[in-house]
């Protein structure tokens, strides 16, 4: 019997209508379980569901038309991952997932294409592209607000993440997990921490989502139309831990709706890759954003 963890929805609109609050409501939700629910996120329901109806067209394609967006040697950075691939941390089995990477588009010429490769896209779903770009920008802009309270609740000033975020290397995972069998196992993806600052999901049509709290795993509730937010590795080594990049999995479905496919859009919120992680508290070593995504790459077997 899974209990829920108790995360009241936290209204977005209050970063613009009184930071205070907003600062004070998010810091006690990230602090106590590392994860928010948000509500009047403004990511409009179309933006969503034409990101949605793109990934279900791109997915039902045949597995050997997926893997042609398969691009070697850059961690699965950009384009399609196959099912199979990535697998959690110190676990002995892959994830039950495959899913699709877009990045944040750069004008030519930008310091940071070293870092950050193009977009690629499937050209057997022409409304993918659009659709992914518009989902990738809503839930930016909706992250940026989301750390300014943040920023608020920390002390610092209300843009103190608009610097380091600014062209930040931050991705958009459009995940199909697909129908499980009967004998499936209970995990579909493995206990992880995310890596990135903040990641926003949304778009989870099924339930599943748990997170690890003294031992105990909850079921994650978010009301349809909010967003979860959780606190990454990268702002948990900002803050010395203040702030807990919470450990969360997501759990196969009970046998009734184990022939339902899951789809989700997390979206990783990244700093720009030259940014110096150099923590506000606790003594981990700084490291710039890009070197420590490059070393967590390689322990998820991304690289
Ligand atoms: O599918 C989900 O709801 C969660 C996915 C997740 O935690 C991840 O991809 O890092
Ligand atoms: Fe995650």
């Amino acid at each position: 019997m899974t209990r829920f963890a108790d995360i009241a929805p936290i209204p977005l609109t209050q970063v613009e209508e009184d930071l205070a609050a907003a600062a004070a409501a998010f810091g006690d939700s990230f602090r106590r379980t590392g994860f928010a629910v948000v509500s009047g996120h403004g990511v409009p329901d179309a933006v969503v569901a034409d990101a949605l109806a793109a990934m279900r067209a791109f997915f039902a394609l045949p597995e050997d038309v997926k893997r042609g967006a398969l691009v070697p040697g850059q961690g699965g950075a950009r384009g399609f991952t196959p099912f199979g691939v990535e697998t959690a941390k110190d676990a002995t089995h892959h994830d039950l997932k495959e899913f699709w990477h877009v990045g944040r588009e750069l004008p030519p010429g930008h310091p940071f294409e070293a870092f950050m490769p193009p977009n690629i896209w499937p050209a057997m779903v022409p409304e993918f592209r659009g659709a992914a770009l518009a989902l990738f920008d809503a839930l930016d802009a909706a992250g940026r607000r989301i750390l300014r309270a943040v920023a608020v609740h920390l002390g610092l000033a209300p843009d103190a993440f608009d610097d380091p975020c600014r062209d930040g290397n931050s991705v958009l995972r459009l995940l199909h997990y697909p129908p499980v069998s009967e004998d499936a196992g209970p995990i579909r993806a493995g206990a992880h921490e995310d890596i990135n600052v903040i990641t926003l999901l949304l778009g989870a049509d099924e339930a599943g989502l748990q997170l690890l709290s003294n031992g105990e795993w909850l079921d994650v509730e978010a009301p349809p139309g909010t967003l979860v937010c959780n606190i990454g590795d990268m702002l948990q080594r900002f803050t010395g831990g203040l702030l807990p990049s919470t450990t969360h999995r997501v759990v196969n479905p009970a046998p009734a709706r184990r022939h339902l496919p899951r789809y989700s859009t997390p979206f990783f919120l990244h700093y720009r890759p030259d940014y110096l992680i150099q923590p506000m508290h606790g003594d981990a070593a700084p490291i710039t954003a890009n070197d420590y995504l490059m070393q967590r790459l390689r322990e998820i077997k991304l690289l």
